[in-house]
């Protein structure tokens, strides 16, 4: 036996061409041998781009979005934790802000999984997963005093084919019990919002946050985004997802989610967005619409030494 040669991964046959990863600045890149591509910024292990194999680009990243830290990044996939939105007064979360510091904070490559840990039905050709870690010591002074308890995250980015799973491990290292909310502020890339329509939403509660937090009952089957939306769908059924689909019909976007019930439809308009720095071009909210997948309607609770696992799976049309 030529003991030089070392044994290849369990179930992978050597001949087969394997994702490459490259790291450009704060950029993790990972492209499938069959085309398709994620990118990860480690400022907040938001994902900046996510390609198919026809190159075709699924995610909206801001023109003048920020790529170095010094303000989270308006685009991609941005990391919401463990607040959402402006911290409440009277809460472990209130000197945080708006959503809280995930997507504040440089996070860690943990590197490509090997191919034992993937699916046994994808061939490591088809899949490559990526994983991210932040802990209380890689936080700020300023947010460690801020929330103090330790904690450790994993975040995973799994690319497959036409999809996109990003799974989000929280584990409490602390000797007391913390609560947290978070949430996928996933931008999706689209052509034009007036031919675009959400589905799976109808009968859901939603709280408008442009019209002062008030609650109300879904009453469109395919809801149109014609102009500022900021509404937080509760208690979704976990295994209907969200689908994003044309006027024609043809969907375009099906967003299932694990152990996440709350979703957030997000668009600025035209006014906002002119107001928004990093938001460019100007008219841009056309191109784009947030379906955010998240626990954010409660808080969920880990006690001292327990993990929680959530996340979502994006599936994107390869026609369309
Ligand atoms: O500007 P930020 O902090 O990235 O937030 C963008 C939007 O994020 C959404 O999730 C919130 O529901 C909106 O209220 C908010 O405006």
């Amino acid at each position: 036996m030529d003991r030089s040669k070392k044994p290849s991964a369990i179930g992978v046959s050597p001949s087969l061409p394997q994702p490459t990863i490259s790291f450009v600045g704060n950029e993790v890149e990972a492209k499938l041998p069959k085309g398709g591509s994620v990118t990860v910024n480690l400022f907040g292990a938001t994902v900046t781009s996510w390609k198919l194999p026809s190159g075709k680009e699924q995610l909206f990243l801001s023109e003048k979005a920020h790529l170095d830290g010094s303000k989270p990044v308006r685009g991609g996939i941005p990391l919401v934790f463990p607040v959402f939105g402006a911290p409440p007064k009277d809460h472990a979360t209130s000197s945080l802000p708006q959503h809280g510091f995930a997507r504040n904070s440089k996070w860690e490559f943990l590197g490509k999984s090997s191919s034992e840990s993937l699916e046994r039905s994808k061939s490591s050709d088809e899949t490559v997963k990526l994983d991210f870690g932040l802990s209380h010591t890689m936080l700020s002074e300023d947010f460690q005093k801020a929330w103090s308890y330790e904690f450790e995250l994993v975040y995973s980015v799994i690319l497959s084919g036409a999809s996109l799973e990003t799974q989000l491990q929280v584990n409490n290292k602390s000797s007391k019990s913390f609560e947290f909310q978070v949430l996928t502020h996933t931008y999706l890339r689209i052509e034009d919002i007036s031919k675009i329509r959400i589905g799976n939403l109808q009968s859901k509660t939603y709280v408008d946050k442009t019209q002062n937090a008030t609650t109300h009952i879904e009453k469109s089957p395919a809801l149109a985004i014609t102009q500022e939306t900021d509404r937080v769908y509760q208690g979704l059924e976990p295994n209907v997802p969200v689908v994003v689909s044309s006027t024609d019909g043809k969907t375009l976007f099906s967003i299932s989610r694990m152990d996440l019930n709350d979703t957030v439809i997000w668009n600025p308009w035209a006014e906002k967005a002119k107001g928004m720095a990093d938001f460019a071009p100007d008219d841009a909210y056309k191109n784009m619409v947030c379906v955010e997948s998240g626990s954010v309607s409660t808080w969920q609770s880990l006690e001292a030494g327990e993990f929680w696992v959530g996340g979502q799976t994006i599936k994107a049309s390869l026609e369309a």
